[in-house]
Formats: structure tokens, C-alpha cells, sequence
């Protein structure tokens, strides 16, 4: 398990401070952990092997971007514990937060890798891509970072960034994927499927009346796809040994019955007829079914609810286990 913690917990635990020395690091945001994050991740992992110590990726959060620009960061993928669950597939030991003040982000790039890297953590080894910058107005590059560790004898790769249809694999990219309801191709560029997780909430209660209740989820902290129709599995803390259970997933309004604009995450799940109230569903999401529509009558719409839940059937019963 890759392990949560705050760079302002160390002060406090002599012991986890100790057993972080020494180890091999990675800086990013590492939002989505997609394919590039994942090559830099492995590339950690072994270095953290080779010289003896933990395999440490190290985040900032908030966003930078959201401390130090007026329009702030782009919405995330992942939140923290998701990205450290992700984190734990690869072998990572810890997932370390710095909070993103002001006064942090102020430091130059030397202050910055002065005291979080030699005096903190005492790093015998750092692995980036070639796009990694760092300090004060990202003033410090790949060439300033291998002359800092050259000084200290730190050990630098710069690794091989990952491409997709030759462009770079990138947050930005798998976020203009999802935005634009592609979840195969973002899925593809993540290396696992993109989910939803939110706490289920009581609805107009309307679905039921249709024949077709829904979970209606709110607090969802991630970013929303393009309003559609998704095929998906859902599951939560608690489902028998892991199960999913295949979902016909609604985001947006509902044009139908209600002109207001208001966007919903609303899913029927196949073959299930318990309570989910309260409980904290997770929808990872497979692909787009279709977008959505405003039809003449209920009936027209049930009829059209047929339809997808069959194709909704047919999508996840073929799923491979990798996207
Ligand atoms: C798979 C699925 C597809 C849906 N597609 C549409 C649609 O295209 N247009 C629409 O107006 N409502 C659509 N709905 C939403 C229904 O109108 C909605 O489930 C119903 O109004 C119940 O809302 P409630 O959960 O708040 O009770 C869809 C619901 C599901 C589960
Ligand atoms: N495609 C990639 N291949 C290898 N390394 C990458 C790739 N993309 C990013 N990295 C590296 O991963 C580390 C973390 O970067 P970061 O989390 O900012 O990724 P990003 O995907 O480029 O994000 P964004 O799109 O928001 O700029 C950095 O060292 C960065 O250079």
C-alpha cells in the first residue's frame, strides 16, 4: 500500500522521518497516474531498489495553479487517496503532500531543492520527465536540476516521456478526452478506467416510477464528463468480494420531464435492487452510449431505456481487464 502523508506530519514522527531518508523521488502532480506517470513511477520504484530506500512520489496540494492564478487549476482526475491507491499497483512507498502555500511556492528553485530534497528526505536519487520544472515561476529545468544533484552526488533520470498517436501522454490531454466524453481513448491514455465516486442522494424519485430507479450521486470532486449516456461498472465499500455491477449512467439534466439546466450523475444499476442510499459509489466509466435527449413522453424514453440497457449489457460483458 502506498501511504498518504504530509510533509507537516514528519516534524512530529521521528520514526516515519527516519524510515523516509534516503530513498528515490519523483515531484509532479501526478493527477490521473496515466501512462507517463506510470513509466516515471516504475523507474522509481527500481531506483528505490537500487539504492536501498523508499520509492517516494511527492505532490503539492492544493493545485499550485489554484494558489497563484486567478482562474486556478484545471479540475482534478483523481483526488489524493485515489492517486496513492493507484500508486500502489507500481510499488510506491509513499505518497507525500506538501501544502501549497504561498511562502512554499515562493522558494527558489535551489531553496526548494535545498530543503525538501537534501535536508528533508536526504534523496539519493530523483527521476522526471523532460517537462519537469520547479522553484519560483518554474524557474528551475531538467539542466538546473542535474547540476543541484551533481553537487550533492543525487543520481538524476530524466526519463523517456510516454507518447500517444506521436503527442505526449499528459493530465491535460486525458482531461480533454473526458470533457469531450472519449472515455475509451482517456481510459487508453490513463492505463485504468476513469471514475466517478460520490455519496448516493435521493432524486425526484421519479426514476422508480419509470420502471428504472436511479442512484442519484452527489460531492463528486472530480471532473464531470460530457453530458451522455455511459455504459460503466458500479461498486462500493461493502460489495461482496469486490463485485461490480454493470451501470446505464446519465450526466446532465433531464430535458424530458425538467427545463431546468441542471447537471445530474444518475445511474440504474443491472440486476440490483438494494438500498444505496448514503453509500459512497464509485462508477468507473467504459464508454459513451449516446448523448442526451428530450423525448416526446415517459414512454418514449422507456422504450429508449431498453435499448441502452442492452447495449449497456453487451459493452460490459466483452470488457477486457486493462482499457
Ligand atoms: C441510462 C439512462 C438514460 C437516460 N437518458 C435520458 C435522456 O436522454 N433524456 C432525459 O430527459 N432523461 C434521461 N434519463 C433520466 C431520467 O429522466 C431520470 O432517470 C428520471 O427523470 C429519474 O430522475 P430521479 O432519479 O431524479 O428520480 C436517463 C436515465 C438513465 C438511467
Ligand atoms: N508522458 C510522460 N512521460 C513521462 N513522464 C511524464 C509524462 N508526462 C509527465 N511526465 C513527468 O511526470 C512528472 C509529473 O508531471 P505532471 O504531474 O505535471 O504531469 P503532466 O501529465 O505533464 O501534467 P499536465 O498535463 O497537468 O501538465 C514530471 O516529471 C513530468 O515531466
Amino acid at each position: 500500500m502506498t501511504s498518504l502523508i504530509y510533509l507537516s506530519d514528519l516534524a512530529g514522527d521521528p520514526d516515519l522521518h527516519q524510515s523516509l531518508q534516503g530513498g528515490a523521488i519523483s515531484i509532479g502532480n501526478f493527477d490521473g497516474v496515466h501512462l507517463g506517470h506510470r513509466a516515471l513511477l516504475d523507474r522509481v520504484r527500481q531506483h528505490a531498489e537500487r539504492v536501498g530506500g523508499k520509492a517516494i512520489a511527492i505532490v503539492m496540494d492544493p493545485h499550485p495553479a489554484s494558489v497563484l492564478r486567478p482562474h486556478g487549476a484545471p479540475p482534478k482526475l483523481t483526488t489524493l487517496p485515489r492517486r496513492a491507491e493507484l500508486m500502489s499497483e507500481l510499488g510506491i512507498d509513499h505518497l507525500l503532500v506538501c501544502e501549497a502555500t504561498r511562502e512554499f511556492l515562493n522558494q527558489t528553485a535551489e531553496e526548494f531543492f535545498q530543503r525538501l530534497i537534501v535536508e528533508q528526505l536526504s534523496g539519493k536519487a530523483i527521476i522526471e520527465g523532460p517537462n519537469f520544472f520547479f522553484g519560483r515561476d518554474r524557474a528551475g529545468n531538467t539542466t538546473r536540476l542535474k547540476e543541484l544533484a551533481d553537487e550533492r552526488q543525487i543520481d538524476v533520470e530524466i526519463v523517456v516521456p510516454s507518447v500517444r498517436d506521436e503527442r505526449l501522454v499528459s493530465s491535460s490531454r486525458v482531461r480533454e478526452a473526458i470533457a469531450s466524453g472519449d472515455l475509451p481513448l482517456a481510459n487508453q491514455m490513463l492505463g485504468s478506467r476513469y471514475c466517478l465516486t460520490g455519496t448516493v442522494t435521493t432524486g425526484e424519485q421519479r426514476g422508480r416510477t419509470l420502471g428504472f430507479p436511479t442512484a442519484n450521486l452527489s460531492g463528486v470532486e472530480t471532473l464531470i464528463p460530457e453530458n451522455g449516456v455511459y455504459a460503466a461498472l458500479a461498486s462500493w465499500e461493502g460489495t461482496v468480494d469486490g463485485t461490480c455491477h454493470p451501470a446505464a449512467v446519465h450526466i446532465g439534466p433531464n430535458p424530458t420531464f425538467d427545463e431546468r439546466q441542471e447537471t445530474k450523475i444518475e445511474a440504474h444499476l443491472l440486476d440490483y435492487d438494494g438500498d444505496l442510499y448514503g453509500k459512497m459509489l464509485t462508477l468507473t466509466l467504459v464508454s459513451q452510449v449516446r448523448g442526451v435527449q428530450k423525448f416526446a413522453d415517459a414512454s418514449a424514453l422507456k422504450q429508449q431505456l431498453q435499448i441502452d440497457l442492452q447495449t449497456v449489457r453487451e459493452t460490459v460483458s466483452s470488457l477486457p481487464s486493462q482499457p
